[in-house]
């Protein structure tokens, strides 16, 4: 393959990376070429490429009609360091390029003035419609736009295909359809389809990414097996809440709890018991702390509460009746046999000064490891 220089100018000895471009290339400046690669060159007899050369003024993605009556996608973009423009372009119906738009995970309509001409599964999905050919079938897409959005889609559609070819435009709408709320960012930009001149609409659902990103959020927070928050959880909210309770002069209050001799259960019943033993605890804790307590695993058999207390004294008695109502609360095996939890467990409040939720959870750790010196089955304030 060789470079073809189309002016006797010397810039046309820079363009030899043209021959590693696999698409068709043009390198051009207000409808001057300088050079292209061999596949571009067939190109340059089409009047209708040269028009779209001379059109060509930001970074571009449309899609065009040779006058072979194939469609082409023509990519163009502004070389810097040469002062003019590459231009690119790819048959749109290579193999598999027509089930690439169809399986694009993006929502994409081509429209003419609202009549839809083409769309892919995505954009059915989005609008819950039941297949690609009921949406071909609609004379407008007006009531998916719904009537409050109505008003801006047709200005900007008269905006779009006044300003020429190359306009595109982010939009950000709320859109309600179908009864559901959506949350959209709206591409759209003019396309030569098959001849005519049209609008290509891509969808970026936004509330679909803002669930997602809220559920791996959710999961990084959470602990599988309890589905109590994580050491994470307690961290970040903890910190929160303590500043909160701190600016409404409550007393904070850190508990560590550990189960007394937990080894000996998966040893004795098997480590699924062991889960169910904590699962169990877990909800004894929530149970008991409702609203008014942050409760987190922290590893292994190991717990974590925050709270704020109205005083140093209602702190202690709020924990001392936690545990009462966990020793009166024996798990029970299918075979109606119990294991007793019994509980160690550390208690720091809050010390004044620039005390913060690390000390206090260090403290509530160190007075844990003594309570289970001691035995066990006891509480140590810290
Ligand atoms: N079933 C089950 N066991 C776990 C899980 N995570 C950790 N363990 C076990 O929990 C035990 C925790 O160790 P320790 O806290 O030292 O055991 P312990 O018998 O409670 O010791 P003391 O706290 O000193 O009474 C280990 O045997 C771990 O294998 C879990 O998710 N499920």
């Amino acid at each position: 393959m060789s470079i073809t220089p189309l002016t006797a100018q010397p810039v046309a000895t820079e363009f030899h990376w043209l021959n590693y471009l696999t698409d068709a290339a043009i390198v051009h400046l207000d409808g001057e070429v300088f050079a292209c690669n061999e596949s571009g060159r067939s190109f340059l007899s089409d009047p209708q490429v040269k028009s779209k050369l001379r059109t060509v003024s930001d970074v571009s993605n449309q899609l065009f009609v040779s006058d072979q009556g194939l469609p082409w996608m023509v990519e163009s973009k502004w070389l810097e360091q040469h002062q003019s423009w590459l231009t690119q372009l790819r048959p749109a119906l290579e193999p598999n390029f027509g089930q690439l738009l169809l399986e694009n995970p993006r929502p994409i309509l081509v429209h003419d003035n609202f009549k839809p001409l083409f769309a892919n599964q995505a954009y059915v999905d989005l609008f819950q419609l039941s297949s690609i050919k009921q949406l071909l079938k609609m004379d407008s897409i007006r009531p998916l736009i719904g009537e409050e959005h109505w008003p801006a889609a047709l200005s900007n559609y008269q905006q779009l295909m006044s300003d020429g070819y190359l306009v595109s435009e982010p939009v950000s709408v709320s859109w309600s359809c179908m009864g559901n709320k959506l949350q959209t960012r709206i591409h759209d930009f003019v396309v030569d389809w098959f001849g005519r001149r049209v609008l290509c609409t891509t969808i970026h659902d936004v509330g679909r990414d803002q669930n997602t990103i809220g559920r791996y959020r959710d999961m990084a927070f959470t602990d599988p097996l309890t589905r109590l928050g994580n050491r994470r959880r307690f961290d970040e909210q903890g910190a929160s809440d303590l500043l909160h309770c701190l600016n409404r002069n409550r007393v904070a209050t850190v508990v560590v709890i550990d189960i007394d001799r937990f080894k000996l259960v998966n040893q004795q019943y098997g480590r699924p018991v062991g889960d169910l033993v904590l699962q169990f605890l877990a909800k004894l804790l929530r149970g008991y702390a409702g609203e008014q307590a942050l409760v987190t695993r922290m590893k292994q058999d190991e717990f974590a509460l925050f709270f704020a207390a109205e005083s140093a004294q209602a702190g202690l008695e709020w924990v001392n009746h936690l545990k009462q109502r966990i020793d009166s609360s024996p798990f029970m095996l299918p075979s109606g046999a119990t294991i007793d939890i019994e509980l160690s467990i550390g208690v720091s409040l809050w010390s004044g000064g620039d005390d913060h939720l690390s000390g206090m959870h260090e403290r509530a750790t160190q007075a844990l490891v003594q309570a289970s010196e001691l035995g066990g089955n006891q509480i140590i304030a810290g």
